[in-house]
């Protein structure tokens, strides 16, 4: 059985963060291990409270899993504060994993997750050691300090990104104004890049996209996919988790994590080269 971890803050509404990582890796097949960086008091309308964890609890989790098991593939989500950023990439950095990175900043709902002085940290420490990342265009915008208004600004911000030392960008397209699709764009190291290209669902249910996509990357990563593969496989699952709502909750509900293994031959993402 493929071990992975997930780094990020615990969702006691169960859509997002550790909760929805979970889900997805039980979905897929992998052994899902946790290191909580925060507890969170939240819901499908909101979160009310943040308690988070102390650097050095954070560094004794990651110790307690990484001494009993062989971790193939990590994914962090909600980081909180710098200094829990810099105890994570320390440990990392001597281990040989595949590190996906999710730069959760702001909750569906307004709230920060992520201090503002820890964005400079992410890029320092965690990029130069990470294979993936998986930035929203707010997020996309924060990191690279470029606005993103039309395509080439993307690229000139993924590229921005790239020089940091991740290995893949992938600018995710929730946030874009396209009407009909959801387009999300893979840049990769060796000048490359790609869009996958699946059709925009009309619905607030959209609470813990980024986390269960981010998930699904790590699982299929851990699973011995290239990462092309594991990038459009994740794309799928998300794409349907948003199709076939649970609808549960008064606000933006969660998504559906049952749903790729009982719908994954019906649907293709539509993958774009040139
Ligand atoms: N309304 C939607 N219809 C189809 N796919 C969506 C929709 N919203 C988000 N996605 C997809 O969900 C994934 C997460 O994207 P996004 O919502 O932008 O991330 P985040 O949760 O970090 O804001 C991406 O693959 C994106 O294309
Ligand atoms: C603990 C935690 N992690 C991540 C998110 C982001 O998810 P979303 O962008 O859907 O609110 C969240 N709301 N809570």
């Amino acid at each position: 059985m493929d071990v992975v971890m997930t780094i990020a803050g615990a969702d006691s509404g169960g859509g997002a963060g550790i909760q929805a990582d979970l889900k997805t890796f039980q979905e897929l097949k992998v052994f899902g291990t946790t290191v909580i960086t925060a507890l969170t008091a939240q819901n499908t309308l909101g979160v009310q409270g943040i308690f988070p964890t102390s650097p050095d609890f954070v560094l004794q989790q990651l110790t307690s899993v990484f001494s009993d098991f062989h971790v193939k593939a990590v994914k962090t989500g909600m980081l909180f504060s710098a200094e829990i950023i810099e105890v994570i990439a320390n440990y990392l950095q001597q281990k040989d994993v595949q590190l996906v990175i999710d730069p959760v900043m702001i909750a569906k709902g307004g709230e920060s997750l992520l201090q503002k002085e820890a964005v400079d940290a992410l890029k320092n420490t965690l990029l130069p050691i990470a294979t993936v990342l998986t930035p929203n265009i707010p997020e996309a915008e924060v990191i690279s300090g470029i606005k993103i208004e039309n395509e080439d600004h993307m690229t000139k911000a993924a590229h921005t990104m790239l020089q940091y030392g991740v290995q893949c960008v992938v600018m995710k397209g929730g946030h874009s104004k396209e009407l009909n699709t959801a387009t999300d764009k893979v840049y990769l190291a060796d000048g490359t890049s790609f869009s996958m290209i699946s059709k925009r669902i009309h619905t607030k249910h959209t609470h813990g996209t980024g986390c269960t996509f981010s998930a699904a990357i790590t699982s299929f990563l851990a699973r011995g996919l290239s990462l092309k593969e594991a990038m459009i496989e994740a794309k799928k699952f998300v794409q349907l988790a948003i199709e076939n709502p649970l609808n549960i909750g008064h606000g933006h509900g969660p998504t559906n994590h049952f749903a790729y293994q009982q719908r994954k031959g019906q649907y293709e993402v539509i993958v774009d080269e040139s």
